[in-house]
């Protein structure tokens, strides 16, 4: 985009803003560039860069496109001479990018391509917090979830976010595997100096699927030491993992505790709206790979309902279907979807039973199954009861009548009241959640 057409933007935009927001906010922007949709500008502060995205980006964004340049998002960047003289702190040291001593992002996980539904709108608006930068306000942030629900697509979200609104910043990003290989490797060099600076000079340590490293001692010790440098530094710390900090084994006492003071939130299991969400945005991106292709109405809905396993799988079977349509030239109908994807349905049609979550459910509580079926009224079975009742409501079909039946002969409105219970409980108390979680995972299995 040429100097010209900024100035162009500009005029429409004192008429829509107003002369005191033009000139306040607007004058002092001085566009950079426009580069794969994202449009870049230089502003004397972070404060005024901030304040314009807020309050003036969506008519900003609108005006570019509507004079034909493609802009999906706005970057404000205070040049390293305006800094100076606008004295703002630097709360970073300038260094070099990183993208030689971290993992490769994927550029394909950004916010813009992440779905939020219920499910995962705790951990995408922390994870935005984090990624908008400022000061550390939950260190570490900790994020935990299933496999295939979105962790590592957040983690390099941010990254991308922090490395667009703050280029100067040392963010690296790696899994726990690769932080252990390069300690390995460090150790066996005898270069463990130089393995030290570069962790502890980082201003953001992203650290993907930490579990990998319990059970390794010499491991453990040294991400605690590069954990407690870096957070006594003010550096931002992020974490994910496959469970909550005190579900993993082997992982030291003091490295769990350290992982719980910060923020720990985590990514639940998709739900149907959710999973239809991600399945109508991929697909957004297939039509324009395959502009030949019709998907028959009630495809994505039949998808949704039926693969609720993952997202990894459902975006799986989605190029799969896309992929074959393609092969033999054929409308994306419900009978195609059916016969592509056999094999997955009948995976994801893996049924639990009332009897495996009432087993699963007594293990994990420490009590005997004849107690969770029996009369007794005692909270210690009580409780687990209704936990199996809930669950057994979520994750069968059966009816509650039948759902009664099956504990004891109860009457289908005591397990509506224990299902009940057990909503209400989930909204304040995150042991049952977390029990809640771990248990559903378990019968998934
Ligand atoms: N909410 C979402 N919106 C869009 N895509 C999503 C969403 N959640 C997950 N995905 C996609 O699903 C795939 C798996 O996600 P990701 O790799 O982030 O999972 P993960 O939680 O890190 O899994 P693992 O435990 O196996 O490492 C990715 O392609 C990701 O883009």
């Amino acid at each position: 985009m040429t100097n010209d057409v900024w100035a162009e933007v500009l005029s429409t935009l004192k008429g829509a803003l107003g002369k005191s927001n033009y000139s306040n906010w607007i004058e002092p922007l001085e566009f950079a560039q426009l580069e794969d949709g994202v449009a870049t500008f230089h502003v004397p502060t972070n404060f005024i860069g901030n304040y314009v995205s807020q309050n003036f980006g969506d008519q900003i964004l609108y005006q570019l496109n509507k004079s034909g340049h493609e802009a999906r998002r706005l970057s404000f960047r205070v040049p390293s001479k305006a800094r100076k003289t606008a004295q703002v702190k630097p709360t970073v040291k300038v260094t070099k990018s990183d993208d030689d001593k971290g993992a490769q992002l994927d550029s394909r996980f950004t916010f813009d391509t992440f779905v939020v539904g219920k499910p995962n709108e705790l951990a995408h608006a922390a994870a935005r917090r984090v990624a908008e930068g400022g000061p550390v306000s939950f260190n570490p942030l900790f994020l935990y979830g299933g496999v295939g629900l979105g962790k590592t697509h957040l983690m390099h979200a941010i990254a991308h976010e922090l490395k667009l609104r703050s280029p100067e910043l040392n963010v690296l990003y790696l899994s726990a595997e690769q932080f252990m290989y390069r300690f390995i490797t460090a150790l066996r060099e005898r270069k463990m100096m130089d393995f030290k600076q570069l962790f502890r000079s980082v201003d953001v340590l992203m650290v993907d699927d930490v579990q990998f490293i319990a059970g390794k001692d010499s491991t453990q010790e040294e991400f605690f030491h590069t954990f407690n440098t870096l957070v006594d530094g003010q550096k931002q710390i992020i974490i994910s993992a496959d469970r909550a900090p005190g579900e993993i084994k082997d992982l030291e006492e003091r490295i769990k505790s350290r992982l719980q003071c910060g923020l720990v939130v985590d990514l639940h299991p998709t739900d149907y709206e959710l999973r239809l969400g991600i399945l109508q945005s991929k697909v957004e991106v297939y039509a324009a790979q395959y502009p030949e292709l019709v998907i028959a109405d009630g495809v994505l809905e039949f998808l949704a309902h039926r693969i609720s396993t993952n997202v990894r799988v459902l975006e799986g079977a989605l190029t799969r279907l896309f992929a074959f349509a393609s092969l033999v030239g054929r409308e994306i109908t419900l009978e195609l979807t059916q016969d592509c994807l056999s094999d997955v349905l009948k995976a994801s049609d893996r049924k639990v039973t009332v009897e495996e979550i009432q087993r699963k459910v007594s293990e994990h509580y420490n009590i005997r199954l004849s107690d969770m079926i029996g009369p007794k009224r005692l909270r210690t079975y009580a409780r687990p009861r209704q936990i199996a009742m809930y669950l057994a409501k979520q994750m069968t079909s059966r009816s509650l009548p039948e759902i009664g039946r099956r504990f004891g002969g109860r009457d289908h409105t005591t397990v509506m009241h224990g299902v009940k219970r057990i909503e209400e409980l989930m909204a304040k108390d995150s042991q049952i959640s977390d029990d809640l979680e771990l248990l559903r995972r378990a019968l998934q299995e």
